[in-house]
């Protein structure tokens, strides 16, 4: 296919979504079956179009002053790719599976409208209701950080220390352009391109052997923050299908005891195929088994309960465009009262001088600083570890990465647009 006849598929694909109210996955799925001549490298250029007309989705329909399927796609032209009039023009060229020549109202929008007065929730394309959610975390900044909250995110890898060397996974990764990331020691970065292929991380053979897995730079540091170590009895209570806990378990050098459970026997279920791949021995995955409390014999004596808590995921929105515009107000209450259960659940099993590090993906300041506080109220036993002592665990860049990050009294918040890596919040919690 052109890339002229690529983008007459997205502007159908996008006005299919619009019609049918559904996900953009299912309708690129479908298109795909439906159009079977459609080579891979057709796919993923038209899955970066759709992916990227969701980025821009208000913003795009405010520059062309109209929200059809064909104005969005070409306000996203101009917005997220960058392309001027003549490079738009040549592509709506109105040949055989192009799209129509831009019409004189198209061309004059492209040319002389802006988003200078758009109000922050268009030009920082987020649902209008949670304006003042992020008005409350970054007041007048909210656009700015929305926009980058918007923006493609990169492949990012961990290298586990307990199967491989940076440097060394590093060269035998060049053919991907992979680079070292900015903050983590363990970290690898793949730039994606806006037609890029699915790299196949998958098969090479570093993550084969368990010597990488795929992991936001933003999860690497959180898990870093919690400062896990060898000989410490860590309890990952939020562990999901297991990122965070192949992390600590690599910190913790296959010294001590390493014990995951989650409230949802099916998002756990990975783990253990994950946990042996990365040649981890010393843990201890406890499966829930209805209302049976699985951690009843642990009474105050974890050093760290590790809490990656269920949440909005506003902080992952770049990864995942489509999945902003879904949020509704409701889920935001959901997500506080399954925070709360947790931590109540992580107090009592913390021993004094213990910790519990409390993450979330989540930029806002009711899933994070607020909850925070409201857990230290009900529990004056535990206060907050300065944010800077937290961040000591990166040496030479934790002073520069204190500062890139937006620190609070509870904790420090990582942003795509402060420190490069998707959103993520870290508390670590110090009993008495
Ligand atoms: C952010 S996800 C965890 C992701 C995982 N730690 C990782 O790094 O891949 C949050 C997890 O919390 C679990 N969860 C929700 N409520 C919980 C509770 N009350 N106790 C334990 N786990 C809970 C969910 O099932 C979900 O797997």
């Amino acid at each position: 296919m052109t890339p002229a006849a690529r983008l007459s598929a997205a502007i159908e694909l996008i006005a299919t979504i619009d019609a049918q109210r559904i996900p953009a996955a299912k309708a690129l799925k479908e298109w795909g079956t439906a159009h079977r001549y459609a080579g891979s490298g057709d796919r993923a250029a038209i899955s970066g179009l759709i992916w990227d007309v969701l980025r821009r989705q208000s913003s795009a329909a405010y520059l062309m002053d109209d929200a059809s399927a064909r104005s969005r796609v070409l306000g996203m032209l101009k917005l997220e790719r960058g392309m001027d009039i003549a490079t738009i023009q040549a592509l709506c060229d109105g040949g055989r599976f192009a799209p129509d020549p831009l019409t004189a109202t198209e061309e004059a929008a492209l040319a002389s409208r802006s988003l200078e007065d758009a109000p922050a929730h268009v030009a920082g394309d987020y649902p209008d209701w949670l304006d003042p959610h992020l008005a409350r975390v970054f007041g007048d900044d909210r656009a700015a950080e929305a926009t980058a909250m918007a923006s493609r995110a990169p492949l990012d890898l961990r290298v586990n220390t307990l199967r491989g060397k940076r440097e060394k996974v590093l060269s035998r990764l060049s053919h991907l352009g992979a680079r070292e990331t900015p903050w983590s020691p363990l970290g690898l970065r793949i730039e994606l391109g806006a037609d890029a292929r699915n790299p196949g991380i998958h098969a090479e053979e570093d993550f084969i052997k368990g010597a990488i897995e795929i992991q936001d730079e933003g999860s690497q540091l959180a898990a870093l923050f919690s400062a896990a170590k060898p000989g410490e009895q860590v309890i990952d209570l939020c562990a999901g299908a297991g990122g965070k806990t192949l992390a600590v378990a690599a910190m913790m050098q296959g010294k001590g005891r390493l014990m995951a459970t989650d409230s949802d026997k099916r998002q756990l279920a990975p783990i253990h195929e994950r946990l042996s791949r990365a040649g981890v021995h010393n843990y201890d995955v406890r499966t829930p088994r209805g209302e049976e409390e699985v951690l009843s014999d642990i009474k105050a004596s974890a050093d760290l309960v590790l809490i990656d808590a269920p949440c909005t995921g506003t902080g992952t929105w770049r990864r995942n465009p489509d999945a902003k515009w879904r949020m509704r107000p409701g889920a935001l209450e959901v997500r506080l009262k399954d925070q709360a259960e947790v931590l109540e659940r992580a107090a009592p099993l913390v021993k004094g001088g213990g910790r519990i590090a409390y993450i979330t993906c989540s930029v806002l300041s009711e899933e994070n600083g607020e909850q925070v506080r409201a857990f230290i109220a009900r529990h004056p036993e535990f206060s907050v570890q300065p944010p800077e002592q937290t961040a000591a665990v990166l040496w030479d860049k934790a002073e520069a990465f204190a500062e890139a990050a937006l620190q609070s009294a509870e904790g420090l918040l990582m942003t795509p647009r402060r420190t490069g890596t998707d959103g993520f919040f870290v508390s670590v919690l110090r009993k008495a």
